[in-house]
């Protein structure tokens, strides 16, 4: 998508002006520039592909699972444009090829997922999916802990509240003792 440097511009200082700030002040002057940039940082993870970021996986003959857990990620709000922080961990048991991945691109895939305007449901699902599909693994858990600033500083004000999402697929669906074993894994010894 074709980003509108020129036009954004006029239109951040346009609204900055039309909500009452005065933006002839020396301290402001760059604001909308600044504003422009800091939303264009946060969304840098749209023009990714997550599955390029998957797509080398090797098999190690390990079937047993796996778990990278306490990857800080920093998401937008789509609601209302305000971050959303926190750590997801994700566990999954390889297939029967024991298929792996190397573990930072489990990380990397959370951060072209977050940065990006989301919602925490949807941020957890598209994780477990896109592990899904890289590895066909026998199973994928990913659980989110987040703190909306949405509900922090604005709104409802309700500081130290946090939402907390998962995303079960495959074995762990099926099997409430597999399940069981991974979340208490990944919720364990926190990173
Ligand atoms: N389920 C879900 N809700 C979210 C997320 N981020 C923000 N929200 C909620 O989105 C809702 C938007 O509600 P609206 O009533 O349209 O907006 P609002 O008037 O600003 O709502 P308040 O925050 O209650 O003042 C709020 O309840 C937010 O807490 C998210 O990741 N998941
Ligand atoms: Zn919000």
């Amino acid at each position: 998508m074709e980003i509108d440097r020129e036009h954004a511009l006029i239109v951040l200082t346009q609204y900055l002006e039309a909500i009452g700030l005065d933006l002839s002040d020396e301290t402001l002057r760059d604001t909308p520039r600044r504003v422009l940039e800091s939303h264009l940082e946060m969304l840098e993870g749209r023009n990714e592909d997550p599955q390029a970021i998957l797509a080398e996986t090797f098999p190690a003959g390990h079937e047993e699972m796996v778990i990278v857990k306490g990857v800080q990620f920093s998401s937008l709000c789509e609601h209302h444009l305000l971050p959303f922080t926190g750590v997801a961990h994700i566990a999954y048991l390889p297939n029967s090829q024991g298929r792996i991945v190397g573990l930072s691109k489990l990380a990397r895939l959370v951060e072209v997922l977050s940065q990006r305007l989301q919602v925490q449901e949807r941020l957890t699902s598209e994780i477990a999916n896109n592990v899904e599909w890289a590895l066909a693994p026998k199973g994928v858990l990913v659980v989110i802990e987040a703190e909306h600033l949405c509900m922090t500083v604005r709104g409802v004000k309700k500081p130290g509240t946090s939402a907390v999402t998962s995303a079960v697929r495959g074995v762990f669906k099926k099997n409430a003792a597999t399940r069981s074993e991974a979340m208490d894994l990944l919720l364990s010894a926190r990173a």
